[in-house]
C-alpha cells in the first residue's frame, strides 16, 4: 500500500515527512536510503531525495501531540533535528488549529509556538555539555577540546567546542566563513573520528559580531546541508561559553538565518526560523514500509 508524504524544508535542509497514525512505519536503513536518494533524472533512478526522513507517530505520553522520529539520509536514526522540529511543530499546529504544541522525541519533549506566518519558535531544551553527554571517548573540557585538522605546526582548524542538542556537535571557530569544499574535506574527516563514538556533526562558525554567527555544517549521516538547526543551536552555545557572543544571536547560513537564544533563566535553547512546505507526494510501494 503506498503512502502519502509531505516534502518540507527549513532553510533548504529538506525532509520527507510521513504520519504513521493510519499506517505503521518501521523502515530498514535501506528503506530510508531509498527514500532519501536524490533522483537522478538521466538514469531515472533515485527516490524522493532529502537530508532527513521524519515520522510523526501517535503520542506515547500525556501532554504530547505526537512522538517524532528522525533518520539521516544514510539510513541511521538520530535523536534530534532542529529544522525538522520546526516543520513538525508547524504541521501539528496547523492540523490541530493551535498556536502552541508539544511532542516527544528520543531526545525528550520539545515544544513549539507560532512566531509569524510560516515562522516557528521551538524550545530545544537544555544542551548537554559534559564530555560524556556529547559523547566523547575520553574526558575533555568541552569548551575547547584537544583536536586539530591539518599539519601539526599549522592546523587548518583546532580546539573546537562540543555541544549535544540531543545529537552530537563539534564546532570549529574560523577567521572567515568557509566554503563547501573546505567544510566537506574537513567535516568528512572529523565526522567519524574515534574521539566521537557516536559520530558527530561538524560546524564551522565565523563570529561576525556578538549577535551574528555565519555557519556551515557537515552533518553526520547526511553530509553538507543548506542549514542545520541543532548545528545553529550548538554553535551559539559554544560561542557563548567562549565569551564570543551574547545570549541571543542570528545564526546565518547561505540560505538564510535562524535566531538562537541560549536562555539565561533556565538554560534552554530557543530557536526561531522559517518553515517551507514544498509539495505532497506518494511514496512508491517498497519505500512505504
Ligand atoms: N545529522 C544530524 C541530524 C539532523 C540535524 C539537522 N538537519 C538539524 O536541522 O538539526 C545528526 O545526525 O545528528
Amino acid at each position: 500500500m503506498s503512502r502519502t508524504f509531505l516534502k518540507m524544508n527549513g532553510l533548504g535542509n529538506d525532509f520527507v515527512v510521513i504520519e504513521t497514525l493510519t499506517q505503521p512505519f518501521n523502515p530498514t536503513a535501506e528503506d530510508i536510503r531509498a527514500i532519501a536518494k536524490r533522483p537522478n533524472s538521466e538514469k531515472g533512478e533515485g527516490g524522493i531525495g532529502c537530508d532527513q526522513v521524519i515520522a510523526i507517530d501517535p503520542p506515547r505520553a500525556e501532554g504530547a501531540s505526537a512522538y517524532v522520529r528522525f533518520w539521516n539520509s544514510d539510513g541511521e536514526e538520530t535523536g534530534a533535528c532542529g529544522n525538522g522540529t520546526r516543520c513538525v511543530a508547524w504541521l501539528l499546529m496547523q492540523s490541530g488549529k493551535k498556536d502552541a504544541v508539544a511532542f516527544d522525541t528520543v531526545a525528550g519533549r520539545l515544544s513549539g509556538v507560532m512566531a509569524g506566518d510560516k515562522l516557528v519558535t521551538v524550545d530545544m531544551g537544555q544542551p548537554g555539555l559534559a564530555w560524556d553527554q556529547i559523547p566523547l571517548a575520553e574526558e575533555m573540557d568541552t569548551v575547547g577540546i584537544e583536536l586539530q585538522v591539518g599539519p601539526i605546526d599549522a592546523p587548518l582548524v583546532h580546539t573546537p567546542g562540543c555541544v549535544s542538542m540531543g545529537n552530537p556537535h563539534v564546532v570549529f571557530f574560523v577567521e572567515a566563513p568557509v566554503d563547501d569544499a573546505f567544510a566537506t574535506g574537513t567535516g568528512s574527516l572529523v565526522e567519524h573520528h574515534p574521539l566521537f563514538p557516536e559520530g558527530v556533526n561538524v560546524g564551522f562558525a565565523h563570529v561576525a559580531a556578538r549577535d551574528h554567527i555565519q555557519l556551515k555544517v557537515w552533518e553526520r549521516g547526511a553530509g553538507l546541508t543548506a542549514a542545520c538547526g541543532t548545528g545553529a543551536c550548538a554553535a551559539q552555545v559554544a560561542a557563548v561559553r567562549r565569551g564570543l557572543t551574547d545570549r541571543v544571536a542570528k545564526v546565518e547560513f547561505e540560505s538564510g538565518a535562524l535566531t538562537i537564544e541560549w536562555r539565561e533563566a533556565d538554560g534552554h535553547v530557543i530557536m526561531t526560523g522559517p518553515v517551507t512546505m514544498e509539495f505532497v507526494g506518494k511514496l512508491p510501494e517498497r519505500a512505504a514500509a
